[in-house]
């Protein structure tokens, strides 16, 4: 079973991400979780900290001379800026005289409608968001980014898969349909300031950030994730939980601001007629021993892969930090009020592409160790390759 949890706050010291369950002998170097942190770094509408923030990261536990030794994963990212804040989310209790005054521990009592301020004092029982908002923030997201980067390391070292991602639309502005970009096309992906395949949409994209900022407003989009080579028999169709289109939407709808998943052409094919809808299958090559007449389906059926590439879409909302403020109340006077608004993304839809990359690589791995096994990624490998060849014998038979 593999297992992941992160923990840490957005302006603390630093994130922690523990991994559990990976098999021994992945090769896997700091300096590849750096390059994924980078990347999500990246992106036209991104947070001022975005550009300052370095993601120190480092393995604190089970990596030794850059492979995976079998033991429990863990990395460790700094904030760079926990200087300023060593005082105001100081773990250890801190003298009220050393508080006052200080502009970052004024209490934030107006809760931004769409974060998670007001559900999150309410259920928690604070008077106000910090507690709440140091959480809930996405920075969380560079330490699944760091554990993801190793489920990715494994899963190009077992069979050449490869994840990739591109953003299909920024507010109202959309890519055309066209061809489904190929990990061969990520690296011209990254260096687009929108991270779109599309140059067309590209541009049109990069038109709605800039008046988005300029009207003092903030815009969400769609980010479509891809994964090549994947064996079919991933996921299962036997029991709802062990299907890998139930287990992706949760992990994914798991991140920050994603408020719908997608998986193929999920709800255009509701509006089309079943012969219009499914993937006729042709006799092919290959270990699934056919070939398909088109990938709706986004490559998983019945909960299963089945060969084909997996495309899933998801639906990120607005940043909820809007500068042109919207309204609130004041938890503490009980007046209506502006919510807070602090230096924030407008639009983080081009970065969150690499974090929804991650996770999926983290559900795959899950799938992948679950499908085949074993201690070592030399075991996991033969395992896997033994599946691949009964598969062959299968239709040769
Ligand atoms: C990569 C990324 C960056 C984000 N940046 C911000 C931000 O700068 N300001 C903000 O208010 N929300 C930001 N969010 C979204 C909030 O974290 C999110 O809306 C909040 O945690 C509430 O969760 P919910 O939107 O899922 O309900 C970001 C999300 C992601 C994935
Ligand atoms: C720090 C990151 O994203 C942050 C996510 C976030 C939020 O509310 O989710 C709010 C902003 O934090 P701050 O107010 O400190 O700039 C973003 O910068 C990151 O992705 O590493």
């Amino acid at each position: 079973m593999l297992r992941w949890i992160t923990a840490g706050e957005s302006h603390g010291p630093s994130l922690a991400g523990v991994m559990e369950g990976m098999v021994a002998g992945v090769e896997i170097t700091t300096s590849d979780l750096g390059e994924q942190l980078a990347r999500r770094r990246l992106g036209f509408g991104r947070s001022p900290r975005m550009g300052f923030e370095t993601d120190t990261v480092e393995f604190t536990g089970g990596v030794r001379h850059g492979r995976t030794q079998g033991g429990p994963i863990s990395v460790h990212i700094t904030n760079t800026e926990w200087p300023k804040w060593e005082k105001v989310m100081s773990a250890d209790p801190v003298d009220e005289s050393e508080l006052a005054g200080l502009a970052r521990n004024e209490p934030l009592t107006r809760p931004r409608p769409g974060h998670a301020d007001l559900p999150g004092m309410l259920k928690y029982g604070f008077d106000e968001a910090r507690p709440v908002l140091e959480r809930a923030s996405a920075r969380e997201t560079a330490a699944r980014t760091a554990l993801g980067t190793v489920a990715r390391a494994f899963l190009r070292q077992l069979l050449d898969i490869e994840i990739i991602s591109h953003v299909v639309s920024i507010g109202g502005a959309e890519a055309p349909d066209g061809p489904l970009p190929t990990p061969a096309d990520l690296a011209a992906i990254d260096e687009n300031p929108v991270r779109a395949f599309d140059p067309d949409g590209a541009e049109a994209m990069i038109a709605e950030v800039d008046a988005v900022r300029k009207a003092g407003d903030t815009v969400g989009g769609v980010i479509e994730v891809i994964a090549y080579g994947l064996p079919p028999g991933l996921g299962s169709h036997v029991h709802w939980d062990r299907r890998l289109d139930a287990r992706l939407s949760g992990a994914l709808m798991g991140v920050q601001a994603m408020k719908g998943v997608e998986v193929g052409d999920g709800f255009t094919t509701a509006r089309r007629w079943g012969s219009k809808a499914h993937d006729e299958i042709d006799l092919g090559t290959g270990p699934a021993g056919v070939t398909r007449r088109s990938n709706r389906a986004g490559g998983l059926e019945g909960g299963i892969t089945n060969g084909e590439p997996l495309r899933v879409r998801i639906a990120m909302k607005p940043i909820s930090t809007v500068p042109r403020a919207l309204a609130t109340v004041d938890v503490e006077s009980k007046e209506p009020a502006v919510a807070i608004h602090q230096r924030s993304d407008v639009c983080a839809v081009p970065r969150a592409g690499v974090v929804l990359e991650s996770v999926v690589a983290l559900v795959l791995a899950e799938a992948a160790l679950e499908k085949f096994g074993g201690d070592s990624l030399a075991e996991t490998s033969r395992n896997a390759t033994s599946y691949l060849d009964g598969l062959r014998e299968w239709w040769s038979r």
